[in-house]
């Protein structure tokens, strides 16, 4: 007992001092490089013409929590383009509409390349994905390939039927609770309802045990990964240490881990796939037969199609299309819950327009207008990807009268500028009839609203994503009357922001379901 006891009390020292030793080594970094570029740039001479941005911050407002907010304040003192220095790294903060467009439409050329890190580097197998590789012929041809045979309209409509058919399932689940007076927790269940969603257009399949919506193995494995994607890593930014001090954080080990994990799932699903090329019976073409029968005709193709190439696009789909929807569809219902008027409205429109059929069905969507109103609103107001993806210069140019050297990294707060009161009436508030009268739209070409991206990095799945959330949205306001929990009120549900790459509500949004009188 006294040897278990001492032996964990050392563990615990030993763990103490390893975060002591690394807490002590970050700080000398961060102010080693700042002093350094100090003095430097004191010493140097500046040419005439454009200037250099001062630095006005440092790892400090990248690391914090809710960076988008820190940023967002921090440009209010200084403006819409900030130069920050990220420890060996310099990078821009964009927050305006002005400069977004110079980033992204003028000038997307020299910044449309992504930051090379171990993290991203490991997952996209070594650059030959979309989301996380660097620009050049292997990311064209890629981003090319998977815009015709996987993004396409064409491609979103054939799986119709999954999201309908898991949709039922959600609202299955819901009754369930509803008919126990039992609490729904939607964040859980909108979670697994994408993930669901995806698994089947990915490999055919939902992971989940009894059919039903529950969390799978595969899904903690999606979370685990947008973990380590999305969480702050001190070696990015000390790209000559990033080797040892992954080491020392442990995270060297957890990206292999998880890697591992996630490698390990698609071997098997396309060993399956290979074993079975046409599935069991009624099995409907998934994306992995579709990359496998790309894969066997890719002479036409002009380049050669891999298995790692194949599994790169596979981890993509999977951690794009689970988080992103989920957490859209959170804050909508949230937003909701909070402006009952908005709710009521809403309500009586999807319910008139289905009337009595019993379920929405994807073929009503087109004519359930201010459902798509109150998606603009709650994409403005909690864009999932508040900084959008890290981009990189790809060469020394000039944004707003200012040098941005090569191999600068650039953020644009896509969430500051759709909350920006110069260009947003009432900003914070959430008034869907903003969008009514008005052409702007999310699809990357309107910059003070941005929140899939713009350019040649727009996300590529926007189709699939929307009408994941039109068709579970519109299906949960037509079933059912919702309330907060009991002893709490519509102005009590918490709208507190967590950290991470994909912004999701703190606390999870847990509500009481009604079914309608006229309902099943
Ligand atoms: C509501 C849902 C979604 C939102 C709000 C969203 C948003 C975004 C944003 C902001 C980016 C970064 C754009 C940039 O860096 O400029 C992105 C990239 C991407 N998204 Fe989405 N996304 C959603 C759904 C999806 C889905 C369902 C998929 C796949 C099935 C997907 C796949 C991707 C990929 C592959 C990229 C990388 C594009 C590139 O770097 O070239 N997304 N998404």
């Amino acid at each position: 007992m006294d040897d278990h006891f001492s032996s964990s009390t050392e563990n615990s020292k030993e763990l103490y001092l390893c975060f002591l030793i690394i807490s002590l080594i970050t700080v000398i970094l961060i102010l080693v490089s700042n002093s350094k570029w100090r003095s430097r740039r004191s010493r140097r001479k500046l040419p005439p013409g454009p200037r250099r941005l001062p630095v006005i911050g440092n790892l400090h407002h990248l690391a914090g929590n809710l960076p988008h907010r820190s940023l967002h304040q921090l440009a209010e003192k200084h403006g819409p383009l900030m130069h920050l220095q990220l420890g060996h790294i310099p990078a821009i903060i964009v927050s305006s509409p002005e400069v977004a467009y110079e980033i992204m439409k003028s000038q997307d050329l020299r910044f449309c390349s992504r930051p090379s890190t171990q993290v991203f580097d490991k997952f996209s197998y070594g650059g030959l994905d979309i989301a996380f590789s660097k620009y050049g012929e292997s990311w064209r041809q890629m981003r090319r390939l998977a815009t015709s045979e996987i993004f396409s309209l064409k491609r979103v409509q054939s799986f119709r039927g999954v999201r309908e058919e898991e949709v039922e399932v959600l609202m299955r689940s819901i009754h369930r609770s509803s008919s126990t007076c039992t609490p729904v927790n939607l964040s859980e269940m909108f979670v697994c309802l994408s993930n669901n969603i995806i698994c089947r257009e990915v490999f055919g399949k939902r992971f989940s045990e009894d059919g039903e919506c529950n969390r799978s193995e595969n899904h903690e494995l999606v979370l685990e990964i947008i973990e380590l994607i999305g969480g702050f890593s001190i070696g990015e930014f000390f790209p000559c240490l990033q080797y040892w001090l992954n080491m020392i954080t442990g995270l060297k080990q957890k990206l292999e881990r998880s890697f591992k994990r996630m490698d390990e799932l698609f071997e098997r699903e396309i060993e399956e796939h290979c074993l079975s090329p046409t599935g069991h019976p009624g099995h409907k073409e998934d994306f992995v037969d579709v990359l496998l029968k790309l894969q066997t005709n890719s002479v036409d193709l002009g380049f050669s199609l891999t298995r790692d190439h194949i599994k790169a696009i596979l981890m993509n789909m999977f951690l794009g299309g689970t988080d992103t929807s989920a957490a859209t569809l959170v804050w909508a219902m949230s937003e909701l819950m909070r402006h009952p008027k908005v709710m009521k409205k809403a309500q009586d429109e999807v319910r008139g327009i289905v009337g009595k059929k019993g379920k929405v069905e994807e073929s009503d969507l087109q004519q359930i207008s201010y459902l798509k109103l109150i998606i603009n609103e709650t994409l403005r107001l909690h864009c999932v990807f508040p900084l959008l993806g890290p981009r990189e210069c790809m060469e020394e140019c000039e944004v707003n009268g200012y040098i941005i050297p090569e191999k600068t990294r650039v953020y644009v707060n896509a969430w500051a500028i759709a909350r920006d009161l110069k260009l947003w009436e009432d900003p914070q508030n959430f008034i869907p009839e903003r969008f009514e009268a008005s052409d702007i739209n999310f699809r990357g070409q309107h910059f003070k609203f941005i929140p899939f991206g713009a350019g040649r990095r727009i996300c590529p799945g926007m189709q699939f994503g929307i009408t994941t959330v039109e068709i579970a949205l519109a299906n949960i306001l037509y079933h059912f009357d919702w309330e907060p929990p009991f002893g709490t009120s519509h102005k009590d549900i918490d709208m507190t922001e967590a950290f991470g790459i994909v912004l999701h509500k703190k606390s999870p949004l847990i509500l009481m379901a009604r079914p309608r009188e006229t309902q099943v």
